[in-house]
């Protein structure tokens, strides 16, 4: 079967690419696949930097064609924060429960209406001599005033889907898959799929 790498030590992105790539018959290796990979600082200013910064020294690294996502939820009543923060939010240990506090507190007393949000993925898709490529997408909603729901990972408990009436952790993992921020990124990669896949440089 055919391999492809995510450069990501994130378990629930890793699992998201796994379900959204088992209908194309492909492999998902991640960076929790090679313990001894090194750590890419994320020092850009956009989802779209930290992507590139993370698949480009991956690509290197491998030799090979990667895929890297940087993503995180952005809150309009917290002027755009977490944003490219949103791992690390609480603190450098990147506690999802530590996180949603956090937000939690800082929205008390905010109304429904204004507790709009929205979640960001770019991938960026880099190999050895080749230039880069980054696709962005959305997915919509409002922070909740309490977790809700077991399934997804980060701040699914805390988001509101619209359309469906629920948390994103409420959801199932089909159910997040069809509307998710990352599900809507890689659907824009149909393009370079054959290319993505015929990897190795
Ligand atoms: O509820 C959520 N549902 C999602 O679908 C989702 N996607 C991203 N996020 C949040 O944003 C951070 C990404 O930061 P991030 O892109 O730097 O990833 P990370 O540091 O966790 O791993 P890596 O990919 O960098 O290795 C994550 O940790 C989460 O807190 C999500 N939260
Ligand atoms: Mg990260």
């Amino acid at each position: 079967m055919k391999q492809v790498i995510i450069a990501t030590k994130n378990a629930g992105k890793a699992r998201e690419f796994q379900e959204l790539l088992t209908k194309k018959g492909v492999e998902v290796k991640s960076l929790l696949d090679f313990p001894n990979c090194p750590d890419v600082e994320e020092t850009g200013n956009t989802f779209a930097e930290n992507a590139i910064l993370k698949a480009e020294a991956m690509a290197h690294y491998f030799q090979t064609i990667v895929i890297a996502d940087d993503s995180g939820l952005a809150i309009d009543a917290l002027h755009g924060r977490p944003g490219v923060y949103s791992a690390r939010y609480a603190g450098e240990e990147k506690d999802d429960q530590k996180n949603i506090a956090k937000v939690l507190e800082e929205l008390k007393g905010v109304p429904f209406e204004k507790r709009t949000a929205r979640f960001h993925c770019a991938l960026a898709v880099a190999a050895p001599g080749r230039r880069t490529t980054v696709v962005e997408a959305t997915c919509e909603g409002y922070i909740t005033e309490a977790p809700k729901g077991e399934n997804g990972f980060g701040y699914d408990p805390i988001f509101f889907v619209p359309q469906k009436g629920k948390t994103m952790a409420e959801l199932s993992k089909e159910e997040k898959n069809q509307i998710s921020h990352r599900a809507k990124a890689l659907a824009k990669l149909e393009k370079q799929w054959d290319e993505i896949m015929n990897g190795k440089e």
